[in-house]
């Protein structure tokens, strides 16, 4: 096997996600994880669980991480990368720490950890950097030896991220009816979140308005929208928008919402739309619920004739990254020279959270960083 593809130091890669509800009685405990001492109000919770009983009260997220789970297991196969893959969840079963023991009792002492998050912020970094150094603290707590973890870098602007959401943008245009299709807008979108989370967004160089949060998504909206042009030879004006909003009405979170967007693009007289929801890396519920349901339903409203633009999910290149992510850090980890990887204006993101990087309200241990108490 060639050298590219070793991963020592590492003996285990651990998919890291959300979790999802998987039938109606699921839908409330899961809230409940979800938000607990987040401060979400009673109303939204209520409206968000309506959401999950419209389908069923089961989440997409969990089957999507199975086959990303198989996909990444059949890449690292054929490419002949000896590395055994596991999944863990913040919210939902297979439980993080259930999956952190399982891994200590194989043996696993060195971890890498993907998150189904390619962007920095609190509740797709530092979050789940949090919720790794409490699993740390149960194993430690039960006598066991807690395996040595780091995180894989933010991979918003890997070309096996990006070019797959290029084809999906690519594929609703042509979908689109062919009288509205050269006039259409894309619209960008991604969670919104507060706005004093956006702006502490990423390293503290990075911290100002919209942070590291904002300036990513712009840099992967930029690099689809070019190129979309130059694939069409149409220069489709775009937009970032958002999506999802939370949290109580007084405090500002990011905006305009794409309900919004929809409807001041209608007025505007742009003739469709492309939503592209590049903040996500599945078709889970926000995708299915606030995008294919409810704006859908505005755009209905409006006779506004839009289409929805797939995310990676689990496409072949994704998995691909995924293996030349880890190759990369683990070259580094050997003190090996590596060109890494990335498309855009940013450059590669780094690969530990600098110290004061998308802090927590309420500062908390948070492992696979600069400031990890066992780093
Ligand atoms: C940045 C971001 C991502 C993208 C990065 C990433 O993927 O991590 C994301 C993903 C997701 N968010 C999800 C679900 C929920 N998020 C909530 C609440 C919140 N999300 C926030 C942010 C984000 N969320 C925030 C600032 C809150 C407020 C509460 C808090 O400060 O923590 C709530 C509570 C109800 C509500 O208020 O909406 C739910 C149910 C699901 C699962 C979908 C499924 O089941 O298929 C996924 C993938
Ligand atoms: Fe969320």
């Amino acid at each position: 096997m060639p050298d590219a593809l070793d991963a020592t130091p590492y003996d285990a890669l651990l998919l890291l996600s959300f979790g999802g509800p998987e039938g109606p009685d699921d839908v409330v405990p899961f809230l409940e994880n979800v938000t607990r001492g987040r401060g979400i109000p009673k109303e939204r919770l209520k409206e968000v669980g309506q959401h999950y009983f419209l389908f069923g009260g089961v989440s997409p997220i969990n089957d999507q991480n199975r086959a990303l789970l198989d996909a990444l297991r059949k890449d690292f196969a054929e490419h002949g990368l000896d590395l055994p893959v596991y999944w863990g969840n913040r919210n939902w079963a297979p439980y993080l720490t259930d999956t952190l023991r399982e891994m200590a009792a194989d043996g696993r002492r060195r971890i890498l950890v993907l998150t189904t998050s390619a962007y920095a912020s609190y509740s797709g970094c530092r979050q789940y950097r949090e919720n790794l150094a409490d699993a740390l603290a149960t194993l430690r707590a039960e006598g066991l030896e807690p395996p040595r973890i780091d995180k894989l870098r933010h991979y918003f602007n890997h070309p096996g991220f990006v070019e797959p959401m290029i084809d999906g943008v690519l594929r609703s245009l042509a979908d689109l009816p062919e009288d509205v299709r050269a006039g259409a807008h894309i619209a960008f979108t991604t969670h919104s979140i507060p706005t004093s989370a956006a702006d502490t967004s990423g390293p503290v160089e990075a911290h100002g308005e919209g942070g590291a949060y904002v300036e990513q998504h712009l840099d992967v909206a930029e690099l689809i929208a070019d190129a979309v042009r130059e694939r069409t030879g149409i220069d489709h004006p775009w937009r970032l928008v958002y999506q999802s909003r939370s949290g109580a009405p007084h405090i500002p979170w990011l905006e305009p919402d794409i309900c919004d967007h929809l409807e001041e693009r209608h007025a505007a007289g742009v003739p469709a739309v492309v939503m592209a929801p590049i903040g996500f890396v599945s078709d889970h519920m926000e995708v299915l619920y606030d995008l294919d349901t409810e704006a859908e339903a505005k755009a209905a409203e409006l006779s506004l004739p839009v289409r929805r633009s797939a995310t990676v999910g689990a496409d072949p290149r994704f998995a691909a990254a995924v293996r030349e992510l880890i190759t990369e850090r683990a070259a580094v980890e050997r003190g090996q020279e590596v060109t890494p990887c990335a498309l855009g204006a940013l450059g590669p993101s780094h690969n530990l959270c600098p110290v004061g990087c998308c802090p927590a309200r309420a500062p908390r241990p948070a492992a696979a960083g600069a400031d990890s108490p066992y780093a």
